[in-house]
């Protein structure tokens, strides 16, 4: 009989989370009963971690019903606590709707399937993003299962995207642009004289795997059939999921789990590989070094005072790498589709990066520069995202240190905040005519004073522009995937005509 000892490691209002220590290799996957668990308290969720090391994995969360916090809760009549996570589940759009009509200088809740969540308003961002560092956990409200990565190691990757990979963009830029040949010559439709249909939706995971997984997993792995596979499989089963994935980073990170054992085998041997030539005898001149987040991640982890193992590395940038898979498709596909409904920005977009003149042999620098001056690209992308965001609930945290805020609301530790990034850009006090698609419009805010020129860029966050978070936990991959689409959408341009095309069923 395994021996599974549980700890629970947040009691959220909304739900207890346990950890279980698995001290033999399938100890969780009987289902077994759990030392330290009563009755009826938690499912246990299975994983096996396959090499049979002592392990940690998150088993379950029972959502709790105590609600400490005097606000209202948007969806719950009574105690009719399933209604509310029906609605949640149908209609949450409709929900962050109705609240940020009622609440949106205030703050309000909804109960989830994952408890109650604190929806927070764009008031107090700034205020809340600068309590001290430990006040707030992102890696606990984000679910990113403790099996595989410790908050430190998210940490170690954050920094590693952050430090190595958006330092080196401008040297990466000749790699993606040879991706995106190839896809150009691989993976599009072949267009003779006449309109060729293509479905966006399905294609934009592909390519992303391809174009960033380059980047992320070096020249071995990335367009082999059986890799594109799995991580884009990943990717439609997030579609068809439905609510889950749609609303919640973290189930992408969750789901992702269950899927990459096969990868992780794959990537293994790949980075001992590279491991053995880097310490081979006389091989510290002569041998190419990879650029891509695998050796950057080897390279940082040979420096600890006790490195990781390679499957741990392995499962962290894989976990990573399917979630931003499917961000960076989503935002690609809706960049294009904007693009195709609107012919007259299309040209001027088109216009604008004709003058990148990409050449086939690679990108200079002179026109690495110019990528960060496409404003009008930019601008065009940040409308499509405004409009058709990736998430609609962004900066997820539980307060793990209370504090108050200067409307006088305390925060006790526990408590799940949110923020509704999709509705703050609807909101007609930020954004002149929100409904409306305005191609150009952050193109226009940039040009009117200096201080805008960051503010309003795809790539800028701010309590008003909330789809890649704010503060400390704020994406640091936004700079690699707002590069990789502007020069995917700079070739397409460039090269094709795209118009709507409706597929007969
Ligand atoms: C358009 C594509 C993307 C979107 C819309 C997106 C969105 C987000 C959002 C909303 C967050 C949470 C931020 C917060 O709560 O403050 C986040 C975090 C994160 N993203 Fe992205 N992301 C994208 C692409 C990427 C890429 C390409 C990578 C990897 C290179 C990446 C790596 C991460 C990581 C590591 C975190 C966690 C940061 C931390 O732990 O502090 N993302 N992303």
């Amino acid at each position: 009989m395994p021996i599974v000892l549980a700890q629970p490691v947040s009691n959220l209002h909304g739900a207890v989370i346990y950890v279980v220590a698995c001290l033999e290799a399938d100890a969780a996957n009987d289902g077994s009963r759990v030392a330290g668990l009563a009755d009826g308290e938690v499912a246990l969720r299975r994983r096996s971690v396959g090499n049979g090391d002592p392990r940690l994995g998150v088993i379950g969360r029972v959502p709790g019903l105590s609600n400490p916090l005097n606000l209202p809760v948007l969806d719950l009549d009574g105690n009719d606590y399933q209604g509310a996570e029906r609605a949640y589940r149908q209609n949450l759009r409709g929900l962050l709707h109705e609240g940020y009509q009622k609440y949106k200088h205030g703050f309000h809740q909804l109960f989830s399937p994952i408890g109650f969540l604190v929806i927070a308003s764009a008031d107090h961002i700034q205020e809340i993003s600068q309590v001290p560092e430990g006040a707030l956990d992102f890696q606990g409200a984000t679910q990113i299962p403790r099996c595989l990565m410790t908050s430190r190691m998210i940490s170690d990757y954050t920094h590693t995207i952050l430090t190595d990979l958006t330092r080196q963009l401008g040297n990466l830029l000749p790699i993606i642009h040879e991706e995106i040949e190839y896809c150009f010559q691989n993976e599009l439709p072949a267009c003779e004289a006449n309109w060729t249909p293509g479905n966006i939706q399905k294609l934009a995971p592909r390519l992303i795997a391809i174009i960033m997984g380059r980047v992320f997993v070096g020249p071995g792995l990335n367009r082999k059939e059986e890799w594109i596979n799995n991580v884009t499989q990943f990717v439609d089963d997030v579609f068809a999921g439905g609510w889950k994935i749609k609303e919640y980073l973290h189930f992408a990170r969750r789901f992702a789990a269950r899927f990459l054992i096969p990868e992780i085998r794959q990537l293994v041997p790949i980075m001992r590989e590279r491991l053995a030539s880097l310490n081979a005898p006389g091989s510290s001149e002569g041998v190419e070094l990879h650029l891509d987040l695998l050796q950057w991640l080897l390279a940082n982890n040979a420096t600890l005072p006790q490195p990781r193992s390679l499957e741990n590395l392995a499962e962290l940038a894989l976990v990573a790498f399917v979630g931003s898979t499917h961000t960076a498709a989503t935002t690609l596909t809706n960049v294009l589709l904007d693009l195709a409904a609107r012919p007259a920005d299309l040209e001027v977009v088109r216009k604008e990066v004709s003058q990148m003149n990409l050449k086939a042999t690679g990108l200079n620098l002179k026109q690495s520069f110019y990528i960060n001056q496409t404003s009008k690209l930019d601008s065009f992308m940040k409308e499509s995202q405004r409009l058709n965001p990736a998430f609609l609930m962004t900066f997820s945290r539980i307060v793990r240190k209370p504090f108050i805020l200067s409307n006088g609301l305390t925060l006790p530790s526990g408590t799940h905040l949110i923020v509704p990034a999709c509705m703050i850009s609807l909101d007609p006090e930020i954004y002149e005519d929100p409904e409306e698609f305005k191609g150009f419009r952050f193109a226009e805010l940039r040009a009117e004073k200096p201080e805008n020129m960051r503010k309003y860029q795809f790539t800028g966050t701010s309590p008003t522009a909330m789809h890649f978070g704010y503060g400390r936990n704020g994406c640091p991959g936004r700079f690699f995937a707002g590069t990789t689409i502007k020069l995917f959408v700079a070739h397409l341009l460039v090269k094709y005509d795209i118009k709507l095309f409706r597929f007969r069923q």
